[in-house]
């Protein structure tokens, strides 16, 4: 295996993470958010690093400062300024950022994430105050490599990309996008224990189609109509390989394109490079995470499994792609598979007769009298319903009951992201359904009674997965990304799950979990890396332990 490294990269996860640190004295360190400790410095470190004067006379600890953190968070206004604040916290002091991460990961993940992140990238040129990320645009051409450089780190391991055009379920908001590779970098170190020193946000910034935001004085992107055709993914391709020379190592996640341009980068890079689709690949693993934790529910045999997917962008073929995979796992033949998902989009079923199906759908398209949603339910009968639309209210009453009818635990994900896009709401999916949903979202939804029953709603979130996928990869430093890998993620996510919750109707284990969610994952998929002759690294000792060891800790 060793034979297949390239002269000069190095033989473990650690050899050549030691990035040389300038040594900082005085205000320079408390101006380095990585380095700056606020009143957490000791007495010692004062006298020793010129910080005596420059600080007020107690010594916080960690815990302490992260309680004065919480106090003014929750005493904000709304969940923008919540935003913000955290933000700045960050610039200011990263390591408590992640402190108050981690510790508080329930009551901050809507912050960060999905959905305030979705108005913060809306509102980004208006909240803007600090730059953070890699900005590339068209005028870059030919240059990517070298102004790879000014990034200041050696050894980048994940980097989160996007171009903006299909943010979450609120369409192109160009330039403004990057709020989304932060986001999710952020989680890559809450969750994944990846140090922040190697994540790299990237804006592949190749203008907008966003009149709104083209006519913005304040929009700060490239102020151009998008970028298409050759040159766009010509551009794409320089960024990719760019990365590659400078980064060898470097796993490249692509996050929130348009479904062609995301099938398209995917098929062009997946076996060449070390990437993945978070939207594809991602969301499929969580979802069939999900649907194999809710048959434990309802006693369904996976081989049984009949799915529906409404809307037939990159997450719901995504999640066919997957499911199929893993139905063949559980013995069917790849066409028997096939037989058990359906799509609907907003023209109806996906009947083979249809002459606007893409490639990827065309697959699963089927010869049938049924033509909507409700009538392709009453006709299929499938055990779920998996929303990935962006369209709110796609999953009325009628489609809810029609589901209710056929399935004594219908199986319910509302999973378009923020939460105001979700297909229904959770509290319509138990109501319609006489609280016999099984319901998992995309973006939280609050805990909720019905006829004083208590229901947690699951999210079926892709923050379950990346993380844990993307600390495997990089801890046996390997060469690709498999569907193999995606599997065996969503089966030590499934494997998480307890037999308290599915009697809580709960089929994604709590949030609170997710460094050790991450790390079982991670687990498994360096495990495939290995069984898949993928890995780069030569087989550690202990390969739970080695992972364990590099999981950034941002205690002081
Ligand atoms: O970011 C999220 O919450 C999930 C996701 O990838 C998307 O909706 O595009
Ligand atoms: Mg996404």
């Amino acid at each position: 295996m060793n034979s297949r490294l390239a002269p000069g990269v190095s033989m473990s996860y650690h050899e050549g993470m030691a990035e040389r640190e300038r040594p900082l004295r005085g205000m320079d360190i408390i101006h380095d958010s990585r380095s700056n400790k606020g009143t957490g410095f000791t007495r010692e470190e004062r006298r020793n690093l010129g910080l005596r004067g420059l600080l007020p006379y107690q010594i916080s600890s960690q815990e302490l400062q992260a309680q004065r953190v919480m106090e003014n968070f929750r005493r904000k206004e709304n969940n923008m300024e919540r935003y913000i604040f955290l933000r700045s916290l960050e610039e200011r002091n990263e390591r408590l950022f992640f402190r108050v991460l981690m510790d508080n990961i329930r009551e901050l993940l809507p912050i960060v994430y999905t959905p305030t992140v979705g108005q913060a990238c809306q509102q980004f040129a208006n909240i803007f105050r600090h730059a953070k990320g890699f900005y590339i645009t068209p005028e870059d051409k030919g240059h990517i490599r070298d102004i790879l450089n000014n990034w200041p780190v050696e050894d980048v391991r994940i980097i989160v990309v996007t171009d903006g055009e299909r943010i979450l379920g609120l369409g192109d908001l160009g330039a403004n996008g990057m709020g989304i590779p932060i986001g999710k970098l952020s989680l890559y170190t809450a969750a994944g224990g990846i140090d922040p020193l190697r994540c790299m946000p990237v804006m592949l910034d190749v203008g907008t189609d966003n009149t709104e935001l083209l006519n913005d004085p304040l929009y700060m992107g490239w102020p151009h109509a998008r970028l298409r055709g050759r040159e766009y993914q010509s551009l794409v391709e320089e960024f990719v390989f760019s990365v590659q020379d400078k980064y060898p190592k470097a796993l490249i996640q692509f996050e929130d394109f348009a479904t062609p341009n995301a099938y398209h980068h995917l098929k062009r890079f997946r076996q060449a490079v070390l990437s993945f689709n978070d939207d594809i690949q991602g969301t499929a693993a969580v979802a069939v995470a999900g649907l194999k934790a809710a048959l434990r529910i309802s006693g369904t045999p996976l081989r049984d499994l009949r799915v529906m997917f409404l809307g037939a962008g990159s997450a719901a073929t995504g999640m066919a792609h997957l499911l199929t995979r893993a139905l063949m796992e559980a013995g069917l033949s790849e066409g028997e598979a096939r037989k058990q998902v359906q799509f609907v989009d907003e023209h109806g079923l996906l009947i083979s007769s249809r002459k606007d199906l893409t490639p990827q759908n065309i697959e699963y398209s089927v010869d049938s009298e049924a033509r909507d949603f409700v009538s392709a339910i009453r006709e299929f009968e499938p055990h779920a319903i998996i929303g990935a639309t962006g369209v709110p209210g796609t999953f009325s009453r009628e489609v809810v009951e029609s589901m209710a009818a056929v399935q004594q635990r219908p199986i319910i994900f509302a999973l378009s992201n923020p939460t105001d896009r979700a297909e229904c709401s959770a509290a319509q999916a138990y109501e319609w359904s006489s609280g016999r949903a099984i319901f998992a979202s995309g973006s939280p939804f609050q805990p909720l009674e019905y006829e004083g029953k208590r229901f947690e709603p699951a999210q079926g979130n892709n923050v379950y997965i990346f993380p844990g996928v993307g600390l495997g990869a990089i801890s046996v430093a390997a060469s690709r990304i498999s569907d193999s890998m995606f599997l065996a993620a969503a089966d030590a996510l499934a494997a998480r799950v307890k037999q308290e919750q599915l009697e809580r109707g709960s089929i994604f284990p709590p949030l609170t979990e997710l460094r050790n969610i991450s790390l079982d994952i991670a687990e498994a998929v360096a495990l495939k890396a290995y069984e898949q002759n993928l890995a780069r690294y030569p087989h550690p000792d202990d390969l739970r332990e080695l992972i364990q060891g590099v999981m950034y800790d941002p205690s002081y």
